[in-house]
C-alpha cells in the first residue's frame, strides 16, 4: 500500500485518478502530518510500504505574508513524515520545486545544484528537501519539478482561461523562462520512484522551455481550436518588472532531467505542448 498524503490537491488527484487498489490518499481531515503522534497513529493503521507527500503549502505570493503556516507545512512537517519512514524503513516520495533556484542560470539546472531560493516559498521547501537530507538511513526520493498544472485543481492553465474569456487582453511575462508540466506525468513518476525505491534528489517536468507567455499564447491556441473559448484576445509580452508581486519568481530555471534517462526510463517523457493538449481535450468549462 502506497498512502499518499493530500488529498485534494493537484498531485494528489492525479495519483487517485491512476485508480490503484494499493494507493489510498489521506487528506487534512484524516491526518495532521504536523503532529509526529498523529502521523505515527494513522500511519501505523495504514501499514503503508511507501508514503508520497503530495502536501505543500503552495501560495508562492502569500506565503511571504505568511512565514509560519509555509515553515510549517513545507519544512516541520517533511520532517515529521521523514523521522516516521526511517523508523519504519518505508520509503518516502517528497515532491519539491523549481523555486529553490534562484534562476540567475543559463542551462539546464542539475539536481547536485546548490538551493538558493528567492522568496519564503522556495525557502521552505528548500528546508523540507534539507530535512530530508539530515535523517539518518533514510530511504527517500525528492521529485523536484516546476510549473505544475492538472485538469484538477487550482492552477495556470485555469487562470488563463477564465482571464481569456473576462479581459479583453492580457500581459504575461515573456523573462521567466521553465518548463510547464502536467500532473498526471508526474503521478506516474511518484509511483515509480515509490515501488523502486529510487533513491535521492531528481529532476522531473515535461520536456521543453517556455516562457510564462508562451505558455499563455499556448493556451489561447489550443483552447480555442478545442472550443473551449469563443474569441482569441490579443497577449502581449511583458516584464517582470511590468507586473509586481510580493515573490520573486526566477528567471530561469529549467530543471535538468538527465537523471530520468536510468532512474525513470519506463515513464513516458513528453513535451509540455503534448501534455497541454491532451489535457485541454479532457476539460469542460463550465459558464
Ligand atoms: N503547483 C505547482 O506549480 C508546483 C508544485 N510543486 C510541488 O508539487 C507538490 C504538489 O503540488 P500541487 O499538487 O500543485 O499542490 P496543491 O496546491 O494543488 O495541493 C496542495 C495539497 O496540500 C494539502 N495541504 C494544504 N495545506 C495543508 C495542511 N495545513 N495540512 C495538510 N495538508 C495540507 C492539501 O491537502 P488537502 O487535500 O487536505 O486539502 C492539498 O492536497 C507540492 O510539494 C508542491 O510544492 C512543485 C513545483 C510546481
Ligand atoms: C495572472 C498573471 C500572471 N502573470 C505571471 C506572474 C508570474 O510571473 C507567472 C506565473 O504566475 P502564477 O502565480 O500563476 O504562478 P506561480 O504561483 O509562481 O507558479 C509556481 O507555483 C509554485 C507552487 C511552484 O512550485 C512553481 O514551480 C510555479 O509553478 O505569470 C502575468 O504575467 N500576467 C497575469 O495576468
Amino acid at each position: 500500500m502506497i498512502i499518499v498524503i493530500g488529498k485534494s490537491g493537484q498531485l494528489a488527484q492525479e495519483l487517485a485518478a491512476l485508480d490503484r487498489e494499493d494507493i489510498r490518499c489521506l487528506g487534512r481531515n484524516d491526518i495532521d502530518i504536523t503532529d509526529s503522534q498523529d502521523v505515527a497513529n494513522k500511519l501505523a493503521a495504514c501499514q503503508p510500504t511507501a508514503v508520497i507527500n503530495a502536501a505543500a503549502y503552495t501560495a508562492v505570493d502569500k506565503a511571504q505574508s505568511d512565514e509560519v503556516a509555509a515553515y510549517k507545512l513545507n519544512h516541520e512537517a517533511v520532517a515529521v513524515l521523514g523521522e516516521y519512514c526511517a523508523a519504519h524503513n518505508l520509503h518516502l516520495v517528497h515532491v519539491s520545486t523549481d523555486y529553490v533556484f534562484n534562476g540567475q542560470y543559463h542551462r539546464p539546472i542539475t539536481p547536485a545544484t546548490p538551493r538558493t531560493p528567492l522568496g519564503v516559498y522556495g525557502a521552505s521547501k528548500a528546508a523540507g528537501e534539507a530535512a530530508l537530507e539530515a535523517i539518518p538511513k533514510l530511504s527517500f526520493t525528492i521529485i523536484r519539478t516546476a510549473w505544475v498544472y492538472s485538469r484538477f485543481g487550482h492552477n495556470f492553465v485555469y487562470t488563463m482561461l477564465k482571464l481569456m474569456a473576462q479581459k479583453p487582453a492580457l500581459g504575461i511575462v515573456a523573462d521567466q523562462i521553465g518548463t510547464p508540466t502536467c500532473a498526471a506525468g508526474l503521478a506516474q513518476a511518484a509511483v515509480h520512484a515509490a515501488q523502486h525505491r529510487i533513491s535521492g534528489i531528481h529532476h522531473w517536468t515535461d520536456t521543453g522551455v517556455a516562457s510564462w507567455f508562451d505558455f499563455a499564447v499556448a493556451i489561447q491556441r489550443i483552447a480555442q481550436h478545442k472550443g473551449l473559448l469563443e474569441k482569441a484576445i490579443p497577449i502581449a509580452p511583458i516584464t517582470t518588472e511590468d507586473f509586481p508581486t510580493p515573490a520573486r519568481r526566477p528567471a530561469y530555471s529549467v530543471l535538468c532531467k538527465a537523471s530520468l534517462a536510468t532512474a525513470f526510463a519506463d515513464i513516458p517523457q513528453l513535451h509540455w505542448e503534448t501534455r497541454l493538449t491532451a489535457m485541454l481535450s479532457d476539460i469542460t468549462i463550465e459558464n
